[in-house]
């Protein structure tokens, strides 16, 4: 028979559950960060265009002011005006030469070589406003940009003022290697080492321009987007280490609110999903041999958060919400699996505490069948210990379930004897086998005498009735002898063992049926 299983959420799946919203978080802020690397990127460009584009408008403004000075002359005759032209060009800064253009299209007078110039106006036919030039006969490599002026007088067409392209290319310059400026001039560009090339081709590279208003010219940039971004990110890591820092602490709260459910139930049904409560295991030691013949199952709350959480802080609470059924199935799955494949002495008895929950409940005849049916039949004796801190309600159908019980093999015990009003009646209207006597009692051995006449009562009652007695909380050898001449079948308490895991119950050298060390009581605590 299989017990109803539990399935808890896995320690991975928890861990992973955890992490989503860390990482969603993380993704999430890394969007924003690079959608804010992005605008301030873009930002910083169109800035950095709109600077180019007005120095280099400066220096056509100069340009333009420097050729419409010479337009003004009253007389535009070369021999008149050469002098003029010439000191213009070496005094006025950008200008480099500048030619008179007259109504047939000829240049005929050149800053350079004055009014011999022969018909060298290869450029000027489109007499476009804007020209930029490879270079010119003086300087073929070299390029220019030429302004053409138109004049409207009767005398000359318009003059030529020629810019030398130093001065644009020191104006596009720029030092980062990620971006290229170019300033374009109809078809032709100019790049920031002064050369005349198209923007090469780049994968992932990106243009952007801006023309200007004034001259028909365009400052051009290309630029690498995510070379921009990987460098904006290396120059500032104080962000991204304090997203990652904020996702993990996110992660972490998360996961501290995971465990922490809210409402005390609704923790309690959490810890049975996730089996946080565990088995430890106390010896009962047989008092004629005094060896280990069997355990007592408490039950322990392996808290993930708060350590190992003692019963009495969460039994009560359990107890009265109901959660007790589901913990004690858990407990007895638990023990169940981890003994049930071991080959146990002949009779051992393993005792489980069971609540009056779990008695009214009616579940108890099929757990305690899967717990027989995971051990070989009749190697063990299972014992349930009825407490007396809760009242169980005596009456036809839980004598029909202790009758179920006792069919299945399964023995009932009365523990914290005689602590509770209805010990006797408890005796009286239930089928029981074995009394556990209170450790208060077993205390008094010694030092208060209603305490052992007590004690004496209940073995004897014990012994008249036939019920096998356990004694509980025995710690000293005084208390050990007392209870083995008195009749006592076996014994409890930390002078055998605390409650232990398990893991470390099955390391014991007593469990193999050696002795374990006598302890006899301190001697301020010996009787008087
Ligand atoms: N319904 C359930 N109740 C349970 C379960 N597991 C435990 N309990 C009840 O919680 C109470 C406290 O239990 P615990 O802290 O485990 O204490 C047990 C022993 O550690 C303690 N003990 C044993 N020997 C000695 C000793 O020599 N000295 C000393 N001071 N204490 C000792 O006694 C407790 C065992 O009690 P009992 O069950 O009455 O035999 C306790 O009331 C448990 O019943 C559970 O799974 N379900």
């Amino acid at each position: 028979m299989q017990f109803p299983s539990i399935e808890p959420l896995g320690r991975s799946q928890r861990i992973m559950l955890t992490m989503l919203p860390g990482l969603a978080l993380l993704m999430l802020g890394g969007l924003l960060m690079l959608y804010q690397f992005h605008a301030g990127i873009q930002h910083t460009l169109a800035s950095q265009l709109a600077f180019k584009l007005k120095k280099i408008e400066q220096i056509l403004d100069q340009a333009q002011k420097v050729g419409e000075s010479m337009l003004q002359q009253p007389s535009l005759e070369c021999p008149v005006i050469y002098p003029e032209i010439r000191r213009q060009v070496t005094t006025q800064p950008y200008v480099r030469s500048m030619r008179l253009v007259d109504h047939a299209g000829r240049v005929y007078c050149d800053s350079v070589i004055g009014w011999h110039a022969p018909a060298y106006s290869q450029e000027y036919p489109r007499a476009e406003r804007l020209q930029l030039w490879r270079g010119n006969r003086l300087s073929p490599w070299h390029p220019l940009l030429m302004l053409w002026l138109e004049a409207k007088r009767s005398d000359v067409n318009g003059i030529q003022v020629v810019v030398d392209s130093d001065y644009l290319k020191d104006r596009l310059a720029h030092l980062e290697r990620d971006t290229r400026f170019y300033l374009q001039v109809g078809e032709r560009w100019l790049d920031e080492d002064g050369g005349m090339t198209f923007p090469p081709v780049r994968p992932y590279w990106q243009q952007r321009s801006l023309a200007s208003a004034h001259y028909p010219l365009a400052i051009v940039m290309d630029y690498s987007m995510p070379k921009m971004l990987l460098q904006r990110l290396s120059q500032e890591p104080d962000q991204l280490v304090l997203l990652l820092l904020f996702s993990c602490t996110f992660s972490w709260g998360f996961h501290r609110l995971l465990l922490r459910s809210g409402a005390p139930s609704r923790e309690l049904q959490r810890a049975v999903r996730q089996q946080e409560f565990i088995p430890y295991l106390q010896p009962l030691v047989d008092s004629h041999h005094l060896q280990w013949c069997g355990v007592e199952v408490l039950m322990r709350w392996q808290h993930p958060l708060d350590g190992m959480v003692l019963p009495e802080l969460f039994i009560p609470f359990a107890e009265s919400t109901g959660h007790i059924v589901a913990m004690t199935r858990s407990l007895m799955q638990q023990t169940a699996a981890q003994l049930g494949t071991l080959s146990l002495p002949a009779g051992f008895q393993i005792s489980i505490n069971v609540s009056a929950a779990y008695v009214a409940d009616g579940s108890l005849p099929v757990d305690c069948a899967a717990f027989l049916a995971v051990f070989p039949p009749g190697s063990i004796r299972l014992t349930l210990e009825l407490t007396e801190r809760e009242l169980i309600t005596t009456g036809p159908q839980t004598d029909a379930l202790l009758a179920q019980l006792h069919e299945l093999g399964v023995r009932i015990a009365i523990d914290d004897f005689g602590t509770g009003h209805s010990s006797l009646s408890y005796l009286q209207k239930m089928d029981v086998d074995e009394l556990k006597i209170d450790r208060s009692f077993v205390a008094g051995i010694g030092s208060d005498s209603l305490s052992a006449d007590i004690l004496d009562s209940i073995l004897q009652l014990a012994a008249k009735l036939g019920l096998t007695v356990v004694a509980e909380g025995v710690e000293y050898v005084e208390q050990e002898d007392y209870l083995r001449q008195h009749g006592a079948h076996l014994l409890q308490g930390y002078r055998y063992a605390r409650p232990m895991p398990i893991s470390e119950f099955l390391l014991r050298p007593e469990w193999h049926n050696r002795p374990s060390e006598p302890r006899t009581r301190p001697r301020a605590e010996l009787p008087l």
